[in-house]
């Protein structure tokens, strides 16, 4: 029987310093993260970032926790329930950090019968600290305790028109009656030196904003040439007038180059360019979470409203949306009864 694992990146347990400290120190000791040999990275994560960034990390968690628990894990959720109402294979969620591990997920879908099982990484875009991540430790997990079982991963859907469909028009209903001179698409960044790594041809990936609009190889696993072509497609879809948009990379950390220009510093520059209206869409992130909603939806409106901006609008994550439930559930079904990945 087939059946389909949902995973997502994972929260702390609760808000407080010394689950956020646990939950910071799996994820930023995983290699495709902090991608430095292991003594570096020893230094760096367990000498001095988990002594100074978990009391910052965990009162920011406390201003967007809810009742429920994580936004992003609550989302997920949600999510889960809803595709499992569309669709006739078992549908579970697990997340690459944390307490719904994959393990877990799997077996939960092993005692219900499966033996072929479809990775779902709730990600649009590749990234080796994302799906890259999700992917490895999934079959380390599957060879050693599931040796029964298939695995099969879904690729990124960043491109595929119907994601495109969806997410635009999620755009457009959120934006409905909305003055805004700029919309600012909004991605989680990554160092440069990851996009380098994972260039399969060694020698396209320049990062000198050229490449990344040059058709190559290169792309299926260029985590900024994907960032870039949602972008491209969602203001080819919406009809978005050129210098009305732009893209930016947040959520930086650490002293190496990351992907830019960062979401901070563009805010401001719009701000101080006189833009009174703006808006800003977040697709890297399928739900919303802290990165959203305390880094845009709090700090990135102060940081406008510091440089003389008026009106903020923050666009939703997809999280459960209908269309986004409805896309979803196409593909797996399509999947379920066909092998056939997504249009
Ligand atoms: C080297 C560090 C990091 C890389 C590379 C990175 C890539 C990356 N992350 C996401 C999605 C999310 N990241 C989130 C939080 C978060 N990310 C990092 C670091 C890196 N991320 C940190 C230290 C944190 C924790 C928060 C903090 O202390 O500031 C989240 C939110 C999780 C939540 O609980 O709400 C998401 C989601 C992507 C998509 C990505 C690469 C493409
Ligand atoms: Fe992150
Ligand atoms: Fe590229």
């Amino acid at each position: 029987m087939k059946g389909i694992l949902l995973v997502n990146l994972g929260s702390p347990e609760s808000p407080e310093p010394q689950d956020v400290k646990k939950y910071l120190g799996e994820f930023l000791m995983d290699e495709r993260v902090i991608d430095v040999p292991l003594w570096a990275r020893n230094l760096l994560v367990k000498g001095i970032i988990l002594n100074t960034r978990p009391k910052a990390s965990a009162a920011a968690y406390k201003k967007i926790w809810w009742k429920e628990g994580s936004p992003l894990i609550v989302l997920s959720e949600r999510l889960k329930t809803k595709v499992q109402k569309q669709t006739e294979s078992p549908v579970a969620l697990a997340m690459r950090y944390g307490s719904m591990t994959i393990k877990k997920g799997l077996q939960e879908l092993v005692d219900k019968g499966v033996d072929e099982v479809l990775l779902f990484p709730l990600y649009p875009q590749f990234a080796m600290a994302t799906t890259e991540t999700i992917l490895v430790l999934a079959e380390a997990i599957q060879k050693e305790h599931f040796p029964n079982i298939t695995l099969e991963s879904v690729p990124a859907f960043y491109n595929k028109p119907d994601y495109i469909d969806v997410l635009s028009q999620s755009i457009t209903k959120h934006l409905e009656g909305v003055q805004f001179e700029h919309l600012l698409f909004s991605y989680h960044g990554v160092p440069e030196r990851h996009i380098r790594k994972r260039d399969i041809t060694k020698s396209h990936c320049k990062i000198d904003g050229k490449c990344c609009s040059t058709p190559s190889k290169a792309h299926e696993f260029c985590y900024r040439h994907q960032c870039l072509e949602v972008t491209r497609l969602v203001a080819e879809k919406l009809q978005l007038k050129s210098g009305s948009y732009s893209t930016s990379f947040q959520s930086r950390l650490g002293f190496d180059p990351w992907l830019q220009p960062y979401t901070d510093r563009t805010i401001e520059r719009l701000g101080k360019k006189g833009i009174k209206n703006m808006a800003i869409v977040t697709p890297a992130f399928v739900s919303d979470c802290l990165e959203t909603l305390e880094e845009i939806a709090m700090e990135g409106q102060e940081i406008f409203h510091e440089m003389g901006g008026k009106q903020f609008t923050t666009i939703p994550c997809l999280n459960d949306d209908e269309e986004w439930v409805l896309l979803l559930s196409k593909w797996i079904n399509k999947w379920s009864k066909t092998n056939v990945l997504s249009s």
